[in-house]
């Protein structure tokens, strides 16, 4: 997998385009604000980095010529699609030449919503979007779901999904469940609010170190920063280590490991990937450090075209609706499933109060609806299979608000808690 990257700073903030109305609050910052011990140092550095990107911000032409391929091989190449090669990214650590300043790198920049009016030109690589910068978890699984792609990061979920939308990117590759640390609900609203499809899934070991600048030791720490989800995997080993330090959320876990080596920090720890430790000069303090060795993030390959679904294969397909009448619709949906004998893999809900839906009636008149809830649910049948049409049409009878959001091929890749390590 290669990365691809304007070798200019570009603008990583949609914080920076707030007047643009599309934008949402971007989703590190809704979890904090519910987090309130967590305070986001980054945003006092971003002050800083605004008038200085602001300089600097490319135009079409500037952006076309400084696209460049980086061959960074962040994960290995070798296998076909179904190898398991997360492994080199999880993998035992080689002694680092370990330098206390960042080395002037040539790492991509993340794709930010300034990026998207220029279509830069591209071969013939299928282009994968994933949140984060090189060196976040997010970028492996974008590795072990397309091993030959060209990895594209994104500093906020949503220019991930728009990335695909406006053809920029061919794919993206997006968290949605870790078996620690549970659903990343962000994801499941973008999921409704764009017209993507699911394409596949891929199930990802995910494996922590504790990452500090060289020579820093564990007693030299009062911050442990890092992705929400990557604290709360590791928070009891942290309290285990003896780190009753302040955590503090940050974008993706990588982004904190370079925010630590960009700015000198000698109090802060990061919670990162080991390849994450080697891209920014960082040492590991720990290795390790999830709560379970089975800490597994999910993540749903995402395409502007569904695929054919087969059954020659086990697939599994993701729905989500709605009904106006409240949450009694859920048993009957859930019974036609069940009459079928189709396993149910993940039911998730999200609150949709604030936000018509327009639904499009037979008469092809679009009405817009308030729900309470909007009810997503995994089951493991291809669309393919008469079994699966015929509990969502019945499905379809029981609700006011019905979508496939993809049928797709079940990650059936076997790991085992030691093999990444
Ligand atoms: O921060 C990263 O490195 C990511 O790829 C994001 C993310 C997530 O959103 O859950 C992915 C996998 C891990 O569970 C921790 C963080």
């Amino acid at each position: 997998m290669n990365s691809i990257a304007p070798s200019k700073p570009i603008l990583k903030s949609l914080s920076y385009l707030d007047t643009t109305p599309k934008l949402s609050i971007p989703t590190g910052r809704k979890i904090q604000s519910k987090r309130s011990q967590i305070c986001n140092i980054k945003s006092i550095y971003k002050q800083e980095s605004r008038s200085f990107a602001a300089g600097l911000v490319t135009n079409r032409a500037d952006w076309q010529t400084s696209c460049a391929i980086l061959a960074s091989n962040v994960v290995s190449q070798q296998g076909a699609e179904n190898t398991d090669i997360v492994t080199s990214v999880n993998g035992a650590h080689q002694t680092l030449d370990l330098v206390p300043i960042l080395k002037e790198n040539n790492l991509p920049k993340p794709l930010s919503i300034t990026d998207f009016s220029p279509a830069p030109m591209h071969g013939s690589e299928l282009r994968v979007a994933y949140q984060g910068v090189p060196g976040a978890y997010s970028e492996a699984a974008a590795g072990k779901a397309y091993p030959n792609c060209v990895a594209i990061p994104c500093d906020q979920f949503e220019v991930a999904f728009q990335a695909v939308g406006h053809w920029i990117a061919d794919r993206a590759v997006l968290p949605v469940e870790n078996s620690l640390g549970g659903s990343i609900h962000r994801n499941y609203d973008l999921l409704l609010r764009h017209n993507l499809h699911i394409v596949g899934e891929v199930q990802l070991p995910v494996h922590h170190c504790l990452l500090a600048l060289p020579g820093v030791r564990k007693e030299d720490l009062n911050r442990v920063i890092s992705h929400p989800q990557a604290l709360s995997q590791c928070e009891s080993t942290l309290t285990k280590l003896g780190l009753n330090v302040a955590r503090e959320a940050f974008d993706d876990t990588a982004g904190a490991a370079e925010f630590i080596a960009t700015h000198n920090l000698r109090d802060t720890a990061a919670i990162a990937s080991s390849r994450a430790a080697e891209l920014y000069g960082l040492q590991v303090l720990a290795d390790g450090i999830q709560d379970d060795s089975s800490n597994v993030t999910r993540f749903v390959m995402l395409a502007r075209e569904p695929i054919i679904p087969r059954t020659d294969r086990p697939f599994k397909t993701s729905i989500v609706f709605a009904h106006d009448e409240g949450m009694s619709v859920l048993f009957k949906v859930l019974s036609a499933f069940e009459f079928r004998n189709i396993s149910l893999t993940k039911i998730e809900s999200r609150p949709y109060k604030n936000r018509p839906i327009r639904v499009v009636g037979d008469a092809s008149t679009g009405t817009a609806k308030h729900f309470e809830y909007m009810f997503y649910i995994d089951f493991e049948a291809s669309m393919a299979d008469p079994r699966a049409q015929n509990a969502l049409a019945e499905v379809q009878e029981f609700t006011s608000f019905l979508r496939v959001l993809g049928s797709y091929p079940m990650d059936m890749t076997p790991w085992s808690p030691n093999r990444d390590l």
